[in-house]
């Protein structure tokens, strides 16, 4: 908790973000199946004709996804196919949203637009999709526990993109890494399941799902530094910036410096922070979600690892993992996908 100024006790982002998701690990824990210890999909309507459309419909969410992210499309035919498709249809959904602010039509978007595509989320959620990928999401949010508060949320950050370009401190960062990437992660984990015989608690496996949207952001905002600032953008804590010397002018100015090593030092540290977080998380999922989930973590976290190779210059060279460490990810993602959930084990006196 905050005190402000004028007495009252204001909330921080990370205690109404702990809020939104021990309410997301309550909604599941209510679902009769007990959806999350291993899913059962509710199965197809048979409605003659209704169920080509449909796979139709996720065909293309998988193009989308394919055509987007290649590695992340491959880590997703390691899932059931039932998993694999709801998690393409909600990863198109949220690749159209950022699409809505940071694509090609992004300078024509304004807060009606999002409200639209607000409403447009609220009718697919009801069973009434407006086209065929928003067709793939309805599907999916009827077979899996999946709630819409985090695609609000997500809109939220989205409407926060365009209204601000500046950050004053990590809190308010915190709270737009959850809108835009947190919230990935609270609407991916029904949908992967938690291991049968996983011991965690719901909330602590959502609470990983957040921390690994939390540090893929935070990583994607260092990687973007100079591209943001050529539109004008300094995601990073004005504070943080002061309290190491800097100002936005040095970061448009892109000269890197001892001052400027020392503060992305430090942002990389809390970075790596939230990576480690997600790691005891990723072991409790169910098992066939583990790899592509440890693949990510792995591919996002070693952009981190190249921004240091580049003696901090995220200013003019973007850091990129190579196809060849990409490569080299991959089975040890697969190692570590074979570690079990972990067990409670109690101490003999
Ligand atoms: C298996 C898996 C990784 C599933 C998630 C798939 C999914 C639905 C991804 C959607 C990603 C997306 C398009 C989000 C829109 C907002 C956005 C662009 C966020 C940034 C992603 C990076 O994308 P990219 O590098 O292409 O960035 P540019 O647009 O090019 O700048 C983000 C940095 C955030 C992505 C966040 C996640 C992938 C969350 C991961 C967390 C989980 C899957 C939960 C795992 C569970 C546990 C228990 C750890
Ligand atoms: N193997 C993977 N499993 C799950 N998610 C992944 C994987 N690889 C990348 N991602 C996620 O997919 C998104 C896009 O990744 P990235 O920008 O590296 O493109 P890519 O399509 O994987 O790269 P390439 O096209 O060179 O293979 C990111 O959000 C990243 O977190
Ligand atoms: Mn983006």
């Amino acid at each position: 908790m905050v005190a402000s100024t004028a007495g009252e006790v204001a909330m921080s982002s990370e205690e109404m973000v702990y809020n939104v998701v021990l309410k997301q690990a309550a909604l599941v824990n209510k679902q009769p199946s007990g959806v999350t210890r291993d899913l059962d999909v509710n199965p197809d309507i048979a409605l003659p004709g209704t169920l080509s459309l449909l796979s139709e419909a996720y065909d293309r969410c998988g193009e989308v996804c394919a055509e987007y992210a290649k590695t992340f499309y491959l880590g997703t035919l390691l899932m059931t196919p039932e998993r694999r498709r709801a998690i393409w249809a909600i990863y198109v959904w949220c690749r159209r949203t950022d699409e809505l602010v940071d694509g090609p039509n992004a300078s024509h978007i304004t807060p009606t637009a999002l409200d639209r595509w607000e409403s447009r989320l609220e009718d697919l959620f009801r069973g009434r999709p407006f086209d065929m990928l928003d067709a793939g999401l309805s599907d999916t949010v009827t077979k899996f526990p999946v709630d819409i508060q985090p695609f609000r949320d997500m809109i939220e950050g989205m409407r926060m993109d365009l209204r601000k370009s500046r950050y004053k401190n990590f809190d308010e960062l915190y709270l737009y890494c959850y809108y835009v990437a947190g919230t990935v992660g609270l609407m991916s984990v029904p949908v992967m399941g938690i291991a049968p015989d996983s011991q965690a608690t719901t909330e602590s496996v959502y609470n990983a799902a957040l921390a690994l949207g939390i540090a893929n952001q935070l990583t994607n905002i260092l990687r973007d530094v100079g591209e943001d600032a050529q539109r004008g953008r300094v995601y990073l804590p004005q504070d943080e910036l002061a309290q190491a010397g800097l100002s936005d002018d040095d970061i448009f100015a892109g000269e890197v410096t001892n001052k400027w090593r020392n503060f992305m030092k430090n942002q990389i540290k809390r970075a790596r922070m939230f990576f480690d977080m997600a790691e005891n998380g990723v072991t409790e999922l169910s098992e066939a979600s583990r790899w592509p989930v440890w693949a990510s973590l792995l591919l996002y976290r070693q952009i981190l690892d190249e921004i240091e190779a580049n003696d901090y210059n995220n200013f003019t060279k973007r850091a990129y993992v190579s196809k060849a460490k990409k490569i080299a990810a991959l089975p040890i993602a697969y190692a570590k996908s074979l570690l079990r959930p972990s067990r409670i084990y109690t101490s003999k006196a």
